[in-house]
């Protein structure tokens, strides 16, 4: 292989593979040209961070300026290394505060979101993979899921790596390329790479060709070829060369930051949340927009925040508790079966059993413990797991305050030993809730579950077909129903997806329109995003979708991920309620 060709090879210039019934739709909503620019733009991350700072706790100046002493620190260990091998190194110029080769940090200049920091990244950057002529560089295949982690700046972890050269020793450098799905025979998408096969640099390794312009950096190993496909976990490969440098801001400033796309940021503004309202995110987890309501209302009112995986219950609490929260009341509830009309007042919650005990024998046990004076509306019963002994204080011990059950003291060993992290559960405690009374709601934001066509950075988009993308919209439709009977006339309803799908998108906003007469399209603010698609769409099956009509499309976003923002691609719709008998 000549050096130009070694180059083409050992670079990153992916082609994003999709259903091909799904892309001549696309193509149909947007124009080749467009749908080209957008699906190369979702094989890149966006090339910044981007950092909600929680004002609840601490300012954007604070955040910025911790930022930057970050920066310095990594500067300064980044000069150590070299110095191990480079004594000509000047410290002097890594600890002075920004330079040319710090990521600057910029505070947001979009009205009302000055509590919004940027971090620019940069990339794609051309890497020298040591390739000499006929002797190709070590190197490692990962998965794709490992791909796109370590392109938004994390490392690369032994579980994500499927195959590796030969006589691979701990501290060598190594080329890190990215195996995908390809058509397998049945018509469906396989890897088609064995688990620890040795790569030879040539062409009979696993997807020679579908790699080249796969590559996505380099490191050094930190084991060798056999210790990474002996160990389960670890870190595999420290990254040491990236075709996009982004900073990393995991486990940093925990509760003072939460990182965040900014047109999610921009969906919990549209709300316009106000304080002292109620509240309903309907498909909440893991909290991101939840907490930015709640954080906008400044911890007042109540955001009720639902979602029906029990797990995703617990990160929302965890969340919330990060983040000092006290205003979200986190239920695991289907949002497909969320209005009751049998409550009138408030909404009875029970608590998930998780251990086999009966949810009244969890009752009993609280009002044994003094947990619960009388089983109110809302009032959260406590269960208890099968470990768990109901151990009954006797008065003295009440009285005096003294008791503390067996449950309490592992919780607090635990809290002791794990910390108060997120992802440290906080026992599994998860409030089940039977549903809300209709028109019980200010305000109700429908970020719903969708194809997530909109995520970057995403390397392969072939799972999708277009009866996948037509049952993402069908379901959508049936929350939007339950949604449209909770906010209150006189309320609004906020619609968001991820995804680039017009089906889900432009879709749902006629569905709601032309089903609910008091629905109409609402301004938002801030408004950053493009404007909606109009039109319809037929395809031979004799299945046809219909857009936006004119005067509609300034009324929505849509987050164009080839767009000037460089943002995730992204929907919102923003309806007020009007009366509803009208
Ligand atoms: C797009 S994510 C929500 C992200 C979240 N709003 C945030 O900003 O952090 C969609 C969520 O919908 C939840 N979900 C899916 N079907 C649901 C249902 N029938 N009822 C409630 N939640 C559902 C999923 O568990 C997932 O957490």
């Amino acid at each position: 292989m000549d050096q130009s060709a070694a180059s083409d090879r050992y670079s990153y210039n992916p082609t994003l593979h999709w259903n091909p019934q799904v892309e001549e739709y696309f193509i149909k909503a947007y124009g080749a040209e467009a749908f080209n620019r957008i699906s190369k733009a979702l094989t890149r991350p966006s090339c910044y961070s981007c950092i909600r700072v929680n004002t609840l706790k601490t300012t954007t100046e604070a955040v910025i300026e911790k930022i930057l002493e970050i920066q310095r620190e990594k500067r300064l260990k980044d000069t150590l290394k070299n110095l191990e091998t480079n004594y000509d190194v000047d410290i002097s110029e890594s600890v002075k505060s920004p330079t040319s080769e710090t990521n600057p940090v910029l505070k947001c200049q979009i009205p009302g979101l000055d509590y919004v920091v940027f971090v620019k990244g940069s990339g794609p950057h051309d890497i020298q993979y040591d390739y000499q002529q006929d002797k190709p560089p070590k190197e490692v295949i990962v998965s794709r899921k490992c791909a796109e982690a370590v392109l938004r700046g994390a490392q690369v972890y032994i579980p994500g790596i499927l195959a590796c050269s030969a006589h691979v020793e701990k501290g060598e450098k190594i080329a890190v390329s990215v195996g995908i799905e390809q058509p397998g025979r049945d018509g469906g998408w396989a890897i088609g790479i064995t688990r620890g096969i040795v790569l030879q640099g040539q062409k009979t390794d696993p997807q020679y060709l579908e790699r080249d312009g796969m590559y996505i950096g380099q490191g050094i190993a930190t084991m060798s070829r056999a210790g990474i496909f002996r160990d389960l976990s670890g870190l595999g490969v420290d990254m040491t060369d990236r075709v996009f440098r982004l900073d990393s801001f995991n486990d940093v400033m925990k509760g003072d930051i939460f990182l965040q796309n900014l047109p999610s940021i921009i969906a919990a503004h549209v709300l316009d949340p106000q304080q002292g309202e109620r509240i309903l995110d309907m498909c909440a987890a893991p909290g991101g927009k939840t907490t930015a309501i709640a954080s906008l209302m400044k911890d007042t009112g109540e955001v009720i925040a639902v979602d029906r995986s029990h797990n995703k219950v617990i990160e929302i609490h965890n969340l919330a508790a990060e983040l000092g929260l006290n205003n979200i009341k986190p239920y695991k509830l289907d949002a497909l079966k969320s209005v009751n009309s049998n409550i009138i007042n408030g909404n009875l919650t029970q608590t998930e059993d998780i251990g086999g005990l009966t949810s009244q024998v969890a009752k009993a046990a609280s009002f044994i413990n003094g947990n619960l004076s009388s089983p109110t509306a809302e009032e959260k019963i406590c269960a208890l797991s099968s470990s768990d002994k109901v151990s009954i204080p006797n008065d003295e011990q009440r009285r005096k305050g003294q008791y503390t059950s067996k449950r309490e003291e592992r919780k607090e060993t635990r809290r002791l030993k794990n910390g108060p992290g997120r992802h440290h559960s906080t026992g599994g405690r998860v409030d089940k809730c039977e549903g809300f009374p209709p028109n019980s709601f200010d305000r109700v934001l429908l970020d719903a579950p969708c194809s997530a066509l909109g995520l970057r950075p995403r390397l392969f988009a072939g799972e999708e077909t277009v009866e996948s993308l037509r049952k993402h919209g069908k379901y959508q439709k049936r929350m939007l129903d339950q949604a449209v009977q909770l906010v209150r006339p006189g309320g609004v309803l906020v619609y968001s997806t991820c995804t680039i799908n017009p089906g889900e998108n432009e879709g749902l906003v006629r569905y709601a329109l032309d089903t609910y007469k008091f629905l109409s399209l609402a301004q938002q603010h801030p408004r950053i995003g493009g404007p909606g698609l109009l039109g319809h769409y037929e395809s031979s099956d004799g299945y046809s979708e219909e857009w936006l009509r004119p005067g509609e499309e300034d009324l929505v976003q849509r987050f164009d991920p080839s767009g000037p923002h460089d943002t995730i691609g992204f929907f919102i719709a923003k309806f007020n309620v009007g009366p509803k008998d009208a």
